[in-house]
């Protein structure tokens, strides 16, 4: 969360010239709903089960660009998917975190105290993060432009003619 997914997602499709998608808005557009009143109203094992289904459709029929939710990994089966896929993991540091979403009513997991919150979920998250990413891109003290260069430098991409 706050990782700059969605935003350099977009950039980077548009470097690429692909689509972009995202699964949290997919899930937004199918349910009529946010993301934080799933989590209120329905809880984050519903939510779970909701994201699990849009990466799955969206990984079968998305062609360019997919911006995944922070807690999309957690399930086994969705890391199955993503093995030999291109992943990125773009990684930040906990003050730049809560720089960036701290507090941020749309992240129901870091409503109440996000400093801890996000620490304790980076670190129950890392590992997998690290085993389903094909790279690694930090992203502190990096613009979302700047991001999305290394990106496509560490993945050695660039936009087909
Ligand atoms: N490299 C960056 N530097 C500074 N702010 C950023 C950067 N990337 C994203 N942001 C900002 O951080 C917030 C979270 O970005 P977002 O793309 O929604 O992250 P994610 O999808 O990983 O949670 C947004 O306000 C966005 O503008
Ligand atoms: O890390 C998480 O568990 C979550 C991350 C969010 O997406 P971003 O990573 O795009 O903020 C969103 O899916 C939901 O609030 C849960
Ligand atoms: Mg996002």
């Amino acid at each position: 969360m706050g990782s700059g997914k969605s935003t350099v997602g977009g950039l980077l499709a548009e470097r690429l010239g692909v689509p972009y998608r995202d699964t949290d808005a997919d899930i937004v557009a199918a349910h009529g709903r946010e993301i934080a009143d799933l989590f209120v109203d329905e809880g984050e094992a519903y939510f779970r089960g909701l994201e699990k289904q849009a990466v799955r459709v969206a990984v079968a029929e998305h062609r360019g660009v997919l911006a995944l939710g922070g807690g999309a990994i957690l399930d086994d089966s969705t890391r199955e998917l993503l093995a030999g896929l291109p992943v990125v993991y773009l990684s930040l540091d906990v003050e730049e975190a809560v720089r960036r979403v701290g507090l941020n009513q749309a992240r129901p997991l870091l409503a109440v105290n996000p400093r801890r919150q996000w620490r304790e979920l980076m670190d129950a998250r890392r590992h997998l993060y690290t085993e389903v990413a094909r790279v690694v891109v930090a992203t502190d003290d990096r613009t979302p432009e700047e991001v999305a260069q290394a990106i496509l430098d560490a993945l050695k991409l660039e936009k087909q003619a």
